[in-house]
């Protein structure tokens, strides 16, 4: 595969473009599938790097795959090779992304013991498991972490038993991590400070349809009640919720006309509330969203007429995953606006490339940013720069889009890791993009 996307920016883009399911849902969804010997049918996966990563992953450890077509997959995991899991390929692969850390729960639940080992993923500062190792512990497994070879080797003696557990923090693999594991305890489990973002009430509506019993779906206290056995089930992937949230600010930077259809709308929490605060105007019409064609927009101040502030915050606060989304299409903007990303301590260093093409930005410290939009004075300028994380990597795109002249982004198998065929449904919308 090619490494470098060369795109020549300032078309208005116009058209439809469809989201595709949901990244960040599909791993937690497929790491499911090995929580039951049945089979186990799967709708609207996305077909993208890290995702198809994750089901060669089970391929690899045994699980029957049936890719019916590109979005359709059948998965039987009733003859799991634990012996796969613990060799060096197994550490290899899954050290490529992230979601893989999440079939941990489903082993020690069936099987009663699961390897961790460093999971991939973007490296946008420290991305810490405590919270998944300590839920296991809590529900009674035992840990070893091995420093040298940087994995967790964990292991139930008796079973998993249910108990009561206050997360250190809402972490989203690790609420769902836990939750795979303690459907098959035995007794009931208490989790409270869970994540409740729609991927993970996902999963629960999908672990209750395999038989579970998960009550507090979409609340941050959950119970789960163990059962002996799960079995199969269909299930159909939401749309992206962050592909949205990126086709919302390719729209509004590029002055296009865009609809994105079938845009899940009542799952989206407060994502088009943030981007209207940017002054970007979109209509819900049905399932799908309308962004007009906009010559400007104007970013709010708060009600006392301060500098807005965008951050982070664990759902149903605003995704990070969109952040860095937002701070481009700000460069634009007319007015100012205060980027913080609470979560990750890395995530905000690609402003250097924005600033590079003439977008004024100051990085106050890891964590903020004050945009002060050009508002279409000038508009930036392409350059030849390199994807560090798969948001940011959209974000340059977005901007090369908006740009005067040539970019090349290199790198790009980061944006390859989350977007499906993005060079080929930008070029279906008029862009001006080629892989080189
Ligand atoms: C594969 C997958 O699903 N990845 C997503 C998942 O990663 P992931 O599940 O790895 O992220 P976590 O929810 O565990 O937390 C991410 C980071 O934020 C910090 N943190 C978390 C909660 C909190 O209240 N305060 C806080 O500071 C954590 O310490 C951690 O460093 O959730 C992240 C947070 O939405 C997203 O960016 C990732 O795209
Ligand atoms: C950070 C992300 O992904 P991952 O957790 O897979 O690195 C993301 O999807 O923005």
């Amino acid at each position: 595969m090619s490494s470098a996307f060369e795109v020549r920016g300032g078309n208005r883009l116009k058209g439809e473009i469809i989201p595709q399911g949901a990244k960040n849902e599909a791993l937690q969804i497929i790491s499911a599938v090995m929580l039951t010997p049945e089979k186990v049918t799967i709708n609207n996966i996305p077909d993208i790097v890290d995702v198809n990563l994750l089901i060669e992953l089970l391929g690899d450890a045994g699980v029957k795959i049936n890719r019916i077509s590109r979005d359709v997959c059948e998965f039987q995991a009733d003859a799991v090779d634990l012996k796969y899991l613990e060799s060096p390929e197994f550490k290899k692969k899954s050290g490529k992304l992230r979601g893989s850390v999440m079939i941990a729960g489903p082993l020690l639940a069936r099987f009663g013991r699961a390897f961790i080992p460093k999971p991939g993923g973007d490296k946008i500062g420290r991305r810490r498991l405590d919270t998944h190792i300590i839920g296991f512990e809590k529900l009674g497994a035992r840990f070893v972490y091995d420093a040298d070879d940087n994995y967790f080797r964990l292991e139930t003696a008796g079973g998993l038993k249910g108990t009561y557990m206050l997360l250190d923090e809402p972490s989203v693999t690790g609420t769902a991590n836990i939750v795979m594991a303690a459907v098959l305890a035995e007794g009931t489990t208490t989790i409270y400070n869970a994540a409740c973002e729609p991927y993970l009430q996902q999963l629960c509506k999908m672990l209750n349809r395999m038989g579970a019993r998960i009550g507090g779906v979409g609340s941050n206290l959950l119970t789960i009640e163990g059962v002996k056995e799960l079995g199969g089930c269909e299930h159909t992937m939401l749309p992206d919720m962050i592909e949205i949230g990126s086709f919302i600010g390719l729209a509004a930077m590029t002055q296009s006309e865009i609809t994105i259809k079938n845009a899940g709308v009542d799952n989206l929490g407060i994502i088009p509330e943030k981007f209207r605060q940017l002054g970007i105007q979109m209509e819900i019409r049905g399932n799908d969203i309308y962004i007009p064609s906009q010559d400007s927009y104007e970013i709010q101040t708060f009600l006392d007429g301060s500098i807005l502030t965008i951050s982070d915050h664990p759902w149903p606060g605003f995704t990070p995953d969109l952040l860095s989304i937002v701070l481009v299409v700000a460069t634009q903007a007319k007015g100012s606006v205060m980027i913080h990303q609470k979560m990750f301590e890395s995530r905000l260093f690609f402003v250097d490339k924005l600033i590079d093409m003439g977008a004024q930005i100051v990085l106050c410290d890891p964590h903020r940013a004050v945009v002060i939009g050009l508002g279409r004075q000038h508009a930036l300028r392409g350059i030849t720069m390199s994807s560090p994380d798969i948001r940011a990597g959209v974000s340059l795109l977005i901007a090369a889009l908006s740009a005067e002249g040539k970019s090349t982004i290199q790198n790009i198998d980061q944006i390859d890791r989350g977007y499906q065929y993005i060079d080929e449904r930008l070029r279906k919308l008029g862009a001006d993009i080629k892989r080189i």
